[in-house]
């Protein structure tokens, strides 16, 4: 495409150079330039990508989009806003393929990544070829991909989106983060329809305020059905959580369609008669599309709204309440939620990716419903993230917990011992006993310590990291695995 060509999708804009240079891909990270790529300046929040244009050049780059003319010898678009145009050009450069695409979005504090695997399950097994997107991985087709972020940022969102597209893909089920929302990575983009999970505290290093973190979670609905065609497969829809506050301002924001579902509240999709137990979920569905029992193997009660939510979605889409139900009970577990690991030991193992107060407190209050021994957890707090829910991670957990191990989990660039101390202002809170914790920065050795310490019948959850395979310590990411761990300290105590 040229220049020219691809500047056509902004209005306000200047080329410096030869309109008609030839432009064979888009990228904003000059570590990517292959030669012939459109270089994207973006002015971030750690660094200028205006100062990376150079190297972008020396690789190949064989023009520039830029907020300001640089002294370089290569062709440049001059915009307002590189992020803004980012997001504009990537879409017109990969031809708007969210239009061919029925994508359905997902955001909220916890619940996503689950949800994105019911929802994409369900449709699976009705014959769609399905795209999934968000933190563990995406899948093209047959393909899986190893994820940086949840949601990629625009310009890789679009390749990918047309990637889809390539392999008749009918529906995308993507995660979308605050971040996204918030930094214009899905600017453009057409969602068929949103979820909304919940909203607790999260990401305040990022966002600052609750007030600023769910209106970045409402960006989503507000763009949701601006435009009715009166053709039923047009129609969007947002799908909200009728247990949650910030529904309602999403439900007030949104022109879609909306249909609730929850468990406390009225709502169109509704589960009653929830039993829990160590082995899965049972619960009656009353909706607008009939009432039918519900035998889940996932565990807790999380699992049943975020049931809830695939149901709701998938029901919009048409597809039969028997038929939902065949695929959600044939779910055995999502990738390091609730995870059991089982070596044939007495007492219960769980890896979970609780990593929120709320998240904490909904893993916990579950393993407390069906625990017949203690209750036994592992947990740390991320490094460079929001630090002002490490003491409240710390109150949930000891809340709930006979004995906790206070450990590292992706310490990143602070110091790991500083980040436990900051959690334990949360555990005074409580009057938890000194006794019943201890600090053991070293997360294998904190694993190894908590099943080498269990009792028949107890259970301990690790909680997370869940699906991750990492430690990331100063930048680099050492192999970790909780399950491994888990597994060869269960195996080690048996010799
Ligand atoms: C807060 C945040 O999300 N920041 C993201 C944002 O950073 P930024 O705008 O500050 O960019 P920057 O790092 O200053 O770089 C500016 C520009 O220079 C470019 N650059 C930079 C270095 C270089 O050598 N060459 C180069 O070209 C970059 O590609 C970028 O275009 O854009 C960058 C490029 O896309 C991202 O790497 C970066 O993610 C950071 C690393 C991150 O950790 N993000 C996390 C918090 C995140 O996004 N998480 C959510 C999930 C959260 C959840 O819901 O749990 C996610 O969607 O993954
Ligand atoms: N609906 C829910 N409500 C509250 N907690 C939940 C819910 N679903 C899952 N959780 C808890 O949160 C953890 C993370 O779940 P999941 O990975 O599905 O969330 P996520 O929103 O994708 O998280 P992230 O923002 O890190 O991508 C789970 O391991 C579980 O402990
Ligand atoms: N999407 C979340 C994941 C947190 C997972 C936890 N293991 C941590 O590193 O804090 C984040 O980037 O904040
Ligand atoms: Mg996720």
């Amino acid at each position: 495409m040229k220049l020219q060509e691809l500047a056509s999708a902004l209005l306000i804009t200047h080329i410096h150079g030869n309109a008609d240079t030839e432009i064979t891909g888009i990228e904003a990270d000059s570590r990517k330039i292959k030669p012939g790529d459109l270089f994207l300046c973006i002015p971030g929040l750690t660094v200028d990508g205006h100062d990376y244009a150079p190297k972008a050049i020396a690789l190949g780059a064989s023009a520039l989009v830029t907020e300001r003319v640089l002294d370089l010898a290569v062709p440049q678009l001059v915009v307002k806003d590189a992020r803004y145009a980012m997001a504009a050009l990537s879409a017109h450069f990969y031809g708007y393929p969210s239009k061919e695409l029925k994508l359905i979005g997902i955001t909220g504090t916890n619940g996503k990544t689950t949800s994105t695997y019911l929802l994409e399950q369900i449709l699976r097994d009705q014959g769609f070829t399905t795209g999934l997107m968000g933190t563990i991985q995406m899948k093209i087709g047959d393909a899986y991909f190893e994820m940086e972020r949840t949601t990629q940022e625009s310009v890789d969102l679009q390749r990918s989106f047309r990637s889809m597209c390539e392999v008749g893909t009918d529906y995308c089920i993507m995660e979308v983060s605050s971040h996204a929302l918030e930094l214009g990575r899905v600017k453009g983009i057409h969602f068929h329809s949103g979820i909304f999970t919940n909203l607790s505290q999260d990401h305040l290093d990022y966002h600052k305020t609750m007030e600023a973190y769910a209106a970045a979670k409402g960006l989503l609905f507000s763009r949701l059905g601006n435009g009715f065609s009166g053709n039923s497969k047009d129609r969007q829809y947002a799908i909200l959580n009728a247990d949650d506050a910030a529904s309602a301002t999403f439900e007030r924001l949104t022109s879609a369609q909306v249909i609730t579902y929850g468990i406390e509240q009225p709502c169109d999709v509704r589960a009653t008669d929830i039993r829990i137990t160590a082995k899965g979920t049972a619960f009656k569905l009353v909706s607008f599309a009939g009432e039918m029992f519900f035998r889940m193997k996932l565990v807790g009660k999380f699992n049943v709204y975020n049931a809830l939510g695939s149901i709701a979605a998938a029901l919009a889409e048409g597809i039969s309440l028997e038929a939902i139900r065949e695929s959600l009970e044939s779910i055995a577990v999502v990738d390091g939620r609730m995870e059991v690991v089982d070596e044939g030991q007495d007492y219960l193992v769980l890896v979970d990716y609780a990593h929120t107060p709320d998240g904490l407190e909904n893993a916990l209050s579950t393993v407390r419903e069906f625990a017949e021994g203690k209750v036994i957890t592992v947990f740390g707090c991320g490094g460079d993230r929001d630090r002002t829910k490490r003491p409240m991670m710390g109150k949930v957990t000891a809340s709930y917990s006979d004995y906790l191990y206070v450990t590292s989990d992706n310490p990143r660039t602070e110091n790991p011992d500083a980040i436990l101390q900051d959690i334990v202002p949360g555990l005074a809170e409580v009057n938890y006993p000194e006794n019943n914790y201890e600090l053991i920065p070293d997360r294998k050795k904190a694993i190894q310590k908590a099943i080498d310490g269990a009792g028949p019948k107890d259970v301990i959850l690790i909680a997370g990291k869940g699906h991750e395979t990492y430690q990331d310590i100063m930048g680099v990411k050492h192999d970790f695995d909780d399950r491994l761990v888990a597994k060869a300290a269960i195996k080690g105590r048996m010799q």
